[in-house]
């Protein structure tokens, strides 16, 4: 596992965007040769997808051959809705960037057959030969997408029932009203993330400081879905100086030791 550490979340967005960005370039997608990236939504993401959209309008780099997997979806609320996934991938990133639209997955929380739908969703990622590159966030406890705690680490897409911690977290999108926030959500399984090539999780704040902890220095437990990383050959963590308050002084120091050759955000930019 590689750990990056900067100073503050614009640095860190800054790493993840130029990371993705390089990596899109270095592979030369063709139509016939697609980047396949899968992607979050959340807060943490938003300084990340900025810089795609400017490293984007600026030439820097193409999406008209990449092909995206979100992550996560809520289930049973429409599409259009403020809060759904797909509204905000749409207004956040996909309606700012060259992106073709048939290129874009995204889970359908109102499929009539749910689990036909997750099945199907599999069966595309499949058929792109899986996916290159993972993005994700971690929740405060460590979930992965809508893995929550005590989620089987070879979970492929799926229903899940949201927990009350993440139904309070996530109430300050429904208006603080937790009795808004969706019950249910499809998300794609630990498996479907620890399977791509690479996965890239952003941490950050002082409220993701135990999951981060979990993450780099806990044991493999289903008890933090985001340890199973521990198992993935390239896995990234980026995260900020706040987030790392639970680490010991020692992963610390040897983490920031390792990478300083490659945290300045300046040398990304080729
Ligand atoms: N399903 C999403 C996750 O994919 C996300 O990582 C998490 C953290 O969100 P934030 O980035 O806003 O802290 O929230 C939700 O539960």
């Amino acid at each position: 596992m590689r750990v990056i550490i900067q100073n503050d979340y614009e640095n860190l967005s800054l790493w993840a965007a130029r990371h993705i960005a390089n990596s899109i370039n270095a592979f030369k997608p063709t139509e016939a040769k697609p980047f396949v990236l899968g992607l979050p939504t959340g807060s943490s993401p938003l300084g990340t997808y900025a810089e795609l959209i400017r490293l984007n309008k600026s030439g820097y780099v193409s999406f008209a051959h990449v092909v995206t997997f979100n992550m996560d979806e809520y289930v049973g609320i429409p599409r259009d809705h403020e809060q759904s996934y797909y509204t905000f991938m749409w207004g956040n990133l996909f309606s700012h960037i060259d992106i073709k639209k048939e290129n874009v997955h995204i889970l359908d929380g109102n499929a009539p057959d749910l689990e036909a739908e997750c099945a199907a969703y599999e069966a595309s990622i499949a058929s792109f030969g899986g996916i290159r590159l993972f993005l994700g966030g971690i929740g405060s406890d460590g979930h992965i997408a809508f893995n929550e705690p005590f989620s089987s680490l070879s979970s492929r897409t799926r229903v899940k029932s949201l927990t009350y911690d993440t139904k309070v977290m996530n109430s300050r999108f429904f208006g603080n009203d937790i009795s808004m926030v969706p019950e249910r959500a499809l998300t794609v399984g630990v498996k479907t993330v620890t399977d791509s090539q690479e996965v890239v999780i952003l941490v950050n704040g002082h409220s993701k400081a135990r999951a981060l902890q979990a993450t780099i220095e806990g044991g493999v437990s289903q008890s933090w879905t985001c340890s199973a990383l521990q198992l993935h050959p390239k896995a990234i963590i980026v995260c900020d100086e706040p987030s790392c308050g639970e680490l010991k002084v020692d992963t610390y120091k040897y983490f920031k030791d390792i990478e300083q050759d490659h945290l300045d955000v300046k040398k990304m930019l080729r």
